[in-house]
């Protein structure tokens, strides 16, 4: 199985007169690989012996050159994804509002500020619309995510999911 993480900045911009405070999440759209084309956080795959904060650092800097401290990384979710009724990827979620730099594009993704209302769900994994909501309001998640007919699993078709919410989780 594989071990994965997703971790979503945020910020709170005024606009220019200061009434209008918008809440905004750092998005990537995905150029190469698993999932290409659709939005998602910036993430992915465990290497060597690093821990998931670790890598959630570590991708993020790699994917949109922000600096996070990982212990600044606030967990919000453990998701596991099927393919085939075998586990597939052991997702890791974290959220932080704790970054150095400005995002810029690399070879694997394109990041974007979104609005947290205007999260592009209809591009995103199928299964995002069903839990990312509740880890932007600050919830903890941990959720189950069936599919059938891969691979690969962004070929396969999204069949059911389990969802629990207000987990306590582990400081991983
Ligand atoms: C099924 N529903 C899903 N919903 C939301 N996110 C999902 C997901 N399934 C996988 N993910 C995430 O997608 C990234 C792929 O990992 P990533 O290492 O970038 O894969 P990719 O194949 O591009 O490999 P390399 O770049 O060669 O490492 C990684 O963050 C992983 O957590």
């Amino acid at each position: 199985m594989i071990e994965a993480t997703l971790c979503f900045p945020r910020r709170s911009r005024t606009d220019g007169s200061g009434n209008e405070r918008t809440d905004e999440v750092l998005l990537i759209e995905k150029r190469r690989g698993l999932g290409e084309g659709w939005y998602n956080g910036p993430g992915g795959k465990l290497e060597g012996d690093e821990t998931p904060r670790e890598c959630a650092g570590r991708e993020t800097r790699e994917e949109v050159g922000l600096e996070i401290d990982p212990e600044a990384l606030e967990k919000a979710g453990e998701l596991t994804f099927l393919l085939d009724g075998e586990a597939h990827t052991f997702c890791h979620v974290f959220r932080t509002r704790s970054f150095a730099g400005e995002p810029t594009a690399s070879e694997e993704a394109r990041p974007e500020w979104v609005p947290v209302e205007d999260v592009p769900y209809d591009r995103m994994w199928e299964d995002d619309h069903l839990w990312l909501p509740g880890v932007l309001e600050g919830k903890t998640v941990v959720g189950e995510f069936r599919f059938e007919g891969g691979p690969p699993l962004d070929e396969a078709e999204f069949v059911n999911h389990d969802l629990e919410w207000d987990v306590a989780l582990g400081t991983r």
